[in-house]
């Protein structure tokens, strides 16, 4: 894998798309028949109008009487009424079935990607897959509301407009079909030519989206390493990719409409120059031949836009494979195993690395015993958050084991793993919603007097109390804005209400300030009380409340025992006390 080239999600092929697509529209067939009738309505009142005006011609051209104009009137009055009312019914009912099926498709590709383990998200770039879930659901949204309903108004006008002008002069229907050949030159070309570049399109803009998430994500790595001129030049490398994908794109299209125009040039000639000599050898009247015109005329719509829709059918089929290739990351599967008999955590012989990186983690071996507190000790980037993400089951080893109760966390179904463990990880999320509803994502049955019971543990209850709107206050994006340390709190909080048996935490103490850190490290030790606990401690007063500390250094435990003991051991950890009693 060079450099430039990032492991993307998997992409299905357009085939395995439409039989999604059509799973997707089954339940509504009997509303996408409706419809299809009600345009088909739309289409046949529509070839009234052009033998209607031909008429009208030749009364007025042989000089006819004025009653003879009222039929041809009247034809072309109630043509035009049907047409404009069922069309619009007709829309209506196609966007509702259109809207539906993505509705439903959209639910299908979100609810297999949050089933997925992290590992496998961020094996295919977290970038991708929002690249997927927002541009490619766009564009396939936009098909499914507009181009789907107009390509079939489209299919059906261009059929039933061929039939209506054969049915008025045979001849002068194959004088248009002199047009094909140009359609089918255009199309041709842009079916083979385009899926790829489409589909390259597509892909360079995932690409695209995949260096910004890592360029802003990474901002502060970025920033200290001086790593901004390269991340620059990357991301300056995706976008001129991106640009030149959607040129190339764009440049098929204006060769595909230079076809389409010299189609519609000779069809148009055609008609004409034989209507003209079939009036002059009194084969059809003035009138049958500007029908014919007015006829052909009409098939510059529908065929203009199946020709616009080729475009915007080809872009949202490769969208739509994109959505649907997440479907093929199959989560591993993970059968349940049996009960763990108990709450101790075995490590033995970890190892482990992000995708196809390096080993972050080397000859991993620990056992926490049920109910006993181990704090996570080392420099950044010596894998104590992944070793927690780990014990967490978010990643499984490269090799080793780690059991609950003599249980392999592999083995354990997911549902299994977040009743026994629970991670609070350093970026806690609130989720939109009331303050309520964010707790009730831990326990969907906690009772009131439950939730403000788990407030009261983790020390919330004064500023939940000053809310104005106490538990109905509305948190998250657009709501009340809660610190960090709150958030910490209300993420401590849904742990008393899931009451895991063992806890895993990532201790974020380092954005609370150190009041907010003391007051975060007793509403952690109340929670914690007779649970099994992994914490990642930032803070060495944190590690020396726990019954164990564990030091880490590139990947590898490098001492553990109690705090106390250590502190005066001469190792590792006594030089970080010594550091930290120093400094303080
Ligand atoms: N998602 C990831 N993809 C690739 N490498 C990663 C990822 N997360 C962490 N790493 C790498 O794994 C190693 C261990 O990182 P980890 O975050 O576990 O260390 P840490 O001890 O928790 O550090 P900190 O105290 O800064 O959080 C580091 O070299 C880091 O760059």
């Amino acid at each position: 894998m060079t450099d430039l080239a990032p492991v993307t999600l998997p992409v299905a092929t357009p085939r395995q798309a439409r039989r999604i697509l059509g799973q997707a529209l089954r339940p509504h067939r009997r509303a996408a028949s409706l419809a299809l009738m009600v345009l088909l309505g739309t289409v046949g009142a529509g070839l009234f109008i052009p033998p209607a005006l031909g008429t009208l011609v030749d009364i007025v051209y042989t000089g006819g009487r004025r009653a003879e104009l009222t039929g041809p009137l009247v034809t072309l009055a109630v043509a035009t009424l049907v047409q404009g009312v069922l069309s619009s019914g007709g829309w209506l009912l196609i966007v509702q079935v259109g809207e539906k099926a993505l509705a439903g498709l959209r639910e299908t590709v979100l609810g297999h990607a949050l089933s997925l383990p992290q590992a496998e998200i961020e094996r295919g770039g977290t970038g991708d897959l929002v690249s997927r879930v927002s541009n490619d659901v766009d564009k396939v949204s936009e098909a499914l509301r507009r181009g789907f309903p107009q390509f079939l108004w489209s299919a059906c006008a261009a059929v039933l407009t061929v039939g209506g002008l054969a049915a008025l002069d045979w001849r002068l229907a194959l004088a248009g079909l002199v047009s094909l050949p140009f359609y089918a030159w255009a199309a041709r070309g842009y079916l083979i030519v385009s899926p790829p570049l489409f589909a390259a399109e597509r892909r360079a803009e995932g690409e695209r989206s995949q260096q910004l998430v890592e360029t802003l994500g990474g901002f502060r790595t970025i920033q200290a390493l001086l790593l901004g001129p390269r991340h620059l030049r990357r991301t300056d490398v995706r976008s001129e990719a991106a640009r030149r994908a959607s040129i190339k794109a764009i440049d098929t299209t204006a060769w595909f409409f230079s076809r389409i125009h010299l189609g519609e040039l000779t069809g148009t000639g055609t008609v004409l120059v034989l209507g003209a000599w079939l009036v002059g050898a009194g084969d059809a009247t003035v009138g049958e031949a500007t029908a014919a015109a007015l006829y052909f005329i009409r098939l510059y719509d529908p065929i203009g836009l199946l020709v616009n829709l080729l475009d915007e059918v080809q872009s949202a089929t490769a969208s739509l494979s994109r959505l649907v290739g997440i479907l093929q990351v199959e989560a591993t599967a993970r059968p349940g195993g049996p009960e763990p008999r108990d709450t101790t955590l075995t490590l033995r012989g970890v190892r482990f690395g992000y995708a196809d990186g390096p080993d972050v983690l080397r000859d991993v071996d620990l056992v926490i015993r049920p109910g006993e507190h181990v704090a996570l000790v080392g420099a950044s980037g010596a894998g104590k958050t992944t070793l927690a993400a780990l014990v967490a089951g978010i990643h499984e080893p490269r090799a080793g084991s780690i059991e609950l109760g003599g249980t392999p966390l592999a083995g354990m179904s997911r549902e299994d793993l977040a009743r026994h463990i629970t991670l609070i990880s350093q970026e806690v999320h609130v989720f939109a919603g009331t303050l309520a509803e964010d707790l009730r994502l831990a326990d969907a049955d906690a009772t009131e007097p439950r939730i403000r019971e788990a407030l009261s543990l983790v020390g919330a209850s004064p500023w939940v109390g000053l809310l104005p709107d106490g538990l109905d206050t509305r948190v998250g994006t657009g709501g009340f804005t809660l610190t960090p340390v709150q958030a910490q709190q209300i993420a401590l909080a849904r742990m008393v209400l899931r009451n895991p048996a063992v806890a895993v935490l990532d201790e974020a103490t380092a954005e609370a300030g150190s009041a907010g850190a003391r007051e975060l490290e007793a509403s952690m030790a109340r929670v914690l009380a007779g649970r099994t606990a992994l914490l990642v401690a930032h803070r060495l007063t944190t590690a020396a409340a726990a019954d164990r500390v564990v030091i880490m250094r590139d990947g590898r435990i490098v001492e553990q025992g109690p705090p106390s003991e250590l502190a005066t051991r001469g190792g590792p950890y006594s030089e970080l006390w010594h550091a930290w009693q120093t400094n303080r």
